[in-house]
């Protein structure tokens, strides 16, 4: 098992902060005025209400419905942990919610039901019926999920799904179809061996057979082993379908031979000696959650040949139903499905599996830090993938509509994978990539500020997720105290810990700052001090030597304070190319604001070199640069001296012969919006800028924090770009998550 990369303290405490659980509702309406009241509230909405009692149908259109799923259980099989209780399953639950909504743009809310009466169960689910436009069902142990599903699929009109049961069969028939592919076997033909005859279990070992899977060849094995013809213990009817006549009896006997293992049973149940029984090149799909039935290291010491998945994200192959269930909830509420079905099922597995075998494009390459190919160790598609947005919900919904299941047929194929790619929230993926190659790098990053606690948890936090090691520069006893306050005194151990006055490099950085200093008022005293007692200057001078890759300060002293010391050891200022650039993340969209840290009041020379670097940032995080040199004037009015600057800037740039869009000068909105775009026909941005070049730096500081306190946008940077060296300089406001992603940064770089 690949050793986790979180703590039991840091699982809670991300459950725990910002606020606890994992998200929160927001209104999509103005609630402002008196006027937004009437209309939302008492008398306008009655309009509406009688409009849905008049033609339920509108309900799509006047009410959130449409696009809201219900997650509900009673908590009776979480996970693979067993009967925790109704409110033991909100974790899972809220977690799901979360999902939808960063996969597929789903809107959802978790229910959980305390009862494990099914009658009970089915009667609250079935009244709930008309607030949502579909019900998943999650965790719900088998026998009793299987008559609870197929209640409620008879008495409501919304798709009615159990995650567990066909959300798994159609990820692992996804990956079965291309692991037999990869091992030259046919379905037809396979021997398969299924532990756990539960709700995933049953449900995939129907799915696998009505593609094709042989009765005969299918062993399902439980808690009792064999389930074969005859058999009275622990049985029940879905059990009782899938018996066969064999005189085998345990799953170490029905292992020999077998091509195809699907585990959805508990950890460990499976066996390296059973491993060692198998066919040639054996599939082993095991499922269990969160630990599998046999770890990819333990089946494939035993069975090199072995093709192997698991239900994590932490090993290749992750057969997890969150492939699934966003995409079929999708693609069916866009059609206003009536139910999910089998052939939508089908569709779903089918276009996952092709999704994988196809050339995987740089795009997705980049969201996944590594060049992902078709594969033993990739048969299905990563849930970071942006592709499966835009093409597993088509292939629903048309195999929805296909079996006259649709109540609103997709006319426009074309526009609709569109509007599922716009779905998708850029700023995530960006994020997402920026990690990945931040991973890639592994770069030893020095967080100078080692007894500010924010900075001691961003330091933990990226030395835990992998990113590469953390040095971090204070005294010992203080970091072991801070991190033992924080609830990390375990890292203690993991960290590296540098204090200035016990490091062996200490007199080639003074020495090496003397050089720089000397003719700068400085003498070997201060220089000792600066040296000895200054974190930022220490922190400087260990990357200056190669001592680390990547340096993250800021957190403690204002932003251009730390900027003077940096440049004591680096050229880090305007007259060398230095560029602030901060990057705003906010509903779905990605700015650029600069220079947010090193020029005071460029002249258009600075501004077309501000443009310039900004470009480079944007191309490195996966944008097409498009610039705007941003004023209170628009194309020469008002008229104004102070506004000149910007309208000579873009003259330079074109003098320059870039390779990137720009324009101006122009205002903000003439800058973001393609409407105001419009009324200049002649500019020549082909979209909303993604860069905006200010005049000053105060203008950029009063954006930036006004864009953060009034409309609550992620802020990353200032950016620091143009330096030789990877530095990067947090704000005093930073919180811990904020100082990670400014380490983040500073890894790219060094990639
Ligand atoms: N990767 C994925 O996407 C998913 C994985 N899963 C995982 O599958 C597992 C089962 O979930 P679910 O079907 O919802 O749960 P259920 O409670 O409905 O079913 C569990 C089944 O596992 C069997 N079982 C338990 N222990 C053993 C064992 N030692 N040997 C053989 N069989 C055993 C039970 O046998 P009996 O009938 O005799 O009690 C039962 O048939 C969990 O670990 C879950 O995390 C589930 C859904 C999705
Ligand atoms: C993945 C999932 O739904 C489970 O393990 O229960
Ligand atoms: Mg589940």
């Amino acid at each position: 098992m690949p050793k986790p990369k979180f703590t039991p303290e840091e699982a809670l405490a991300f459950h725990l902060e910002p606020t606890p659980g994992k998200f929160e509702i927001h209104a999509t309406v103005p609630m402002t005025t008196q006027r937004d009241l009437s209309l939302a509230y008492s008398p306008g909405v009655a309009v509406p209400c009688m409009a849905i009692a008049e033609n339920p149908e509108t309900a799509y259109d006047y009410t959130n419905k449409g696009n809201l799923v219900a997650v509900i259980s009673n908590g009776t099989a979480v996970l693979g942990l067993g009967n925790l209780g109704a409110l033991g399953s909100k974790p899972v639950m809220e977690g799901k919610a979360v999902l939808f909504k960063r996969f597929a743009d789903v809107n959802s809310i978790d229910i959980e039901l305390d009862t494990e009466d099914p009658d009970a169960f089915i009667n609250a689910v079935r009244l709930m019926g008309p607030t949502f436009g579909g019900i998943n069902l999650e965790d719900i142990k088998a026998p009793e999920c299987f008559i609870i599903e197929q209640r409620l699929k008879e008495e409501m009109d919304i798709p009615v799904f159990h995650d567990d049961q066909h959300g798994t069969a159609v990820i692992c028939a996804a990956g079965l179809i291309n692991a037999l592919h990869i091992s030259d076997k046919k379905i037809e033909d396979v021997k398969i061996v299924l532990n756990g005859a539960g709700a995933a279990g049953i449900a995939c070992i129907e799915l696998l057979k009505s593609m094709g899977a042989r009765h005969d060849n299918c062993i399902v094995c439980d808690t009792k082993g064999v389930i074969y013809q005859g058999r009275t213990e622990g049985m029940n009817q879905w059990k009782s379908a899938h018996a066969v006549k064999t005189e085998l009896r345990t799953l170490e006997e029905a292992m020999k031979g077998a091509d195809v293992f699907l585990g959805v049973s508990v950890k460990g149940a499976v066996t390296e000696d059973m491993v060692a029984s198998m066919a040639e090149n054996p599939v082993i799909f095991a499922m269990a959650n969160p630990d599998p039935e046999i770890t990819p290291e333990e089946a494939q010491a035993i069975r090199p040949d072995a093709i192997v998945a698991t239900g994590r994200s932490d090993y290749p192959n992750q057969v997890n139903n969150v492939l699934g269930f966003p995409y079929l909830f999708r693609g069916a509420l866009d059609v206003h499905a009536r139910a999910i079905n089998d052939e939508m099922k089908i569709a779903c597995a089918e276009a996952l599996a092709k999704l994988a075998r196809a050339d995987v494009p740089d795009e997705v390459a980049m969201a996944y830090g590594r060049k992902l190919s078709f594969g033993r160790d990739y048969i299905i598609p990563a849930p970071f993938d942006p592709r499966l947005i835009h093409t597993i919900p088509p292939a629903v919904a048309r195999a929805c509509m296909d079996t006259g299941a649709a109540r609103r047929p997709i006319v426009d194929m074309d526009a609709y994978e569109l509007a599922l790619k716009s779905r998708l929230d850029p700023t995530a993926t960006i994020l997402r990539s920026i990690n990945a190659r931040a991973r890639n790098a592994q770069a030893r990053m020095i967080f100078a500020e080692g007894d500010d606690p924010r900075v001691l948890r961003a330091a933990v936090q990226y030395q835990r997720s992998g990113l590469g090691q953390a040095i971090v520069v204070g005294r010992d006893n203080d970091v072991r105290e801070k991190l033992e306050a924080a609830g990390l005194g375990d890292a203690a151990y993991e960290l590296k810990i540098v204090n200035a006055a016990k490091t062996d490099h200490f007199a080639d950085y003074k020495s090496f700052l003397y050089s720089r200093l000397q003719r700068k008022g400085f003498d070997r005293h201060d220089i000792h001090r600066l040296a000895a007692r200054d974190r930022h200057v220490f922190a400087s001078l260990m990357l200056a030597h190669g001592h680390g890759d990547g340096l993250i300060t800021g957190a403690t002293r204002k932003s251009a304070y730390v900027l003077n010391l940096i440049n004591h050891v680096f050229d880090a200022d305007a007259h060398h190319g230095a560029v602030g650039v901060t990057a705003l993340l906010h509903k779905g969209r990605i700015v650029l604001i600069a220079d947010t840290l090193v020029h005071e009041w460029p002249d258009e020379e600075d501004l077309a070199n501000i443009a310039e670097r900004s470009a480079g940032v944007a191309r490195h995080l996966g944008l097409e640069p498009r610039v705007a040199f941003v004023s209170f004037s628009t194309f020469g009015y008002p008229r104004s001296e102070r506004a000149e600057k910007m309208l000579r800037a873009p003259q330079v740039l074109e003098k320059r012969g870039v390779d990137f869009e720009f324009e101006g000068e122009m205002t903000v909105d003439v800058a973001l919006n393609p409407t105001a775009q419009e009324n200049y026909p002649f500019q020549r941005l082909t979209g909303p800028a993604n860069i905006l070049v200010v005049p000053a730096r105060h203008s950029a500081s009063i954006s930036v924090k006004l864009m953060q306190e009034m409309a609550g946008a992620t802020v990353i940077g200032p950016i620091l770009t143009g330096v030789d060296a990877s530095i990067q300089i947090c704000s005093q406001s930073s919180t811990a998550n904020d100082i990670l992603n400014m380490a983040v940064l500073a890894a790219c770089k060094v990639e």
